[in-house]
């Protein structure tokens, strides 16, 4: 059975003098036990709000919320046993770490909390925070803040652990370390998890499967391997992969290529109707320099960093600007003229931005 499943979850808001606002627009989701799920999307799809809706924050509009099979959209927060870590920790100033950790257990009817100071050393001892155990949060770092809040949702053993852009506030040293920590307390605990969040290194790194959002829908639901080689839409290719793929808008030709320009032409992955408007997707790092074969380009900028260069290229007749990953070693000049081949590319429809795969 499903840990947690969405079925048709849907969410309007509606103020007075304004439209109403469709935020989360029928999702589907089902989650096994001890998955860790990224929801993943740009500021405005509706993360927060589904989020809210699992923890019994914000009333659902349509739709249900089943925990092991169970409905819970009808219940208050405090009777749902969901973990939330916030991303703003929404610690209590004036209480110590034990006394923040102990809060958590408030929350659940007083015959279950069981021994709190045995389950506070315990959860402390577990996530690293036995140390700071005396201390008050203005007296904690953003990673030992961070900390606090998800002990805090774990010490009530809960059915669903829900992540809030758990990593955005810590500087990037934190932000790797506390990622690993993370993934490490989740697999151990095998809590059944969702995060929340609008990065894709994180979504990427941490979670088991990625759902893809955007305007309150789900636009992909898959492994990250999936969702990074076979992205379901325009948008999902753009959004994910750092720098960010080359879309070239074309017209696919008789013998299975698209025309960018009238001498510009890409072979494409699968075969497409004569004439249809199509847009090819080829990720920096799939486009090589070659010595004499491959398309004729113009370098426009080089960056050459430490683990990889990144080449601005102008391919002739065609209005973007390709980025190509180069090897470290590489040095091209402004104006330089070369030659780029694409390995893997991708092909979607002009029109709907949808996969022709
Ligand atoms: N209380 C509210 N009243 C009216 N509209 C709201 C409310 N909360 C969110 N919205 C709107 O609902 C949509 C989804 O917001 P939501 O906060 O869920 O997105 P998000 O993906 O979590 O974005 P962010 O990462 O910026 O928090 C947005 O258009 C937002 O403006």
């Amino acid at each position: 059975m499903a840990a947690l499943e969405l079925r048709e979850l849907r969410k309007t808001y509606r103020s007075r003098g304004r439209p109403a606002v469709d935020a989360v627009r029928g999702l589907d989701l089902s989650l096994e036990p001890g998955e860790l799920l990224g929801l993943l999307g740009p500021s405005g799809c509706g993360k927060s709000t589904t989020l809210r809706m699992i923890a019994g924050l914000e009333a659902v509009t349509g739709g249900d919320i089943l925990v092991g099979g169970a409905s819970v959209a009808g219940r208050p927060a405090q009777q749902r046993n969901i973990g939330v870590a916030f991303e703003n920790y929404a610690l209590y100033p004036p209480l110590t770490v034990a006394e923040n950790l102990a809060f958590g257990l408030k929350a659940r009817p007083r015959g279950r909390r069981g021994d709190v100071s045995r389950k506070v050393a315990e959860i402390a001892e577990r996530v690293g925070l036995t140390d700071v155990l005396g201390a008050r949060p203005a007296g904690l770092s953003s990673g030992q803040k961070q900390r606090v809040s998800l002990a805090r949702a774990l010490i009530r053993e809960p059915d669903v652990l829900l992540l809030d852009e758990p990593l955005s506030h810590l500087d990037a040293a934190q932000r790797d370390t506390t990622r690993r920590e993370l993934k490490r307390i989740q697999r151990d605990l095998g809590h059944t998890t969702i995060l929340v969040t609008h990065d894709q290194e994180e979504a990427l790194s941490l979670a088991d499967r990625i759902a893809v959002m955007k305007d309150g829908v789900i636009q992909q639901l898959g492994t990250p391997y999936e969702i990074y080689d076979s992205p379901a839409t325009t948008f999902v290719a753009d959004f994910v992969g750092e720098p960010s793929v080359n879309l070239l808008p074309g017209v696919a030709t008789a013998d299975g290529h698209a025309r960018l320009s009238a001498g510009v032409r890409i072979a494409l992955p699968v075969p497409v109707a004569e004439g249809r408007a199509v847009v090819v997707g080829i990720r920096p790092e799939d486009l090589s320099l070659t010595g004499t074969a491959g398309i004729p380009a113009r370098v426009v900028a080089h960056e050459p960093l430490l683990e990889s260069g990144i080449a601005t290229l102008a391919l002739d007749g065609v209005e973007r600007l390709l980025v190509a990953l180069t090897g470290p070693e590489v040095r091209l000049a402004h104006d330089e003229h070369v030659r780029v081949a694409a390995g893997l590319t991708h092909v979607f429809d002009a029109e709907t931005g949808d996969s022709l795969r």
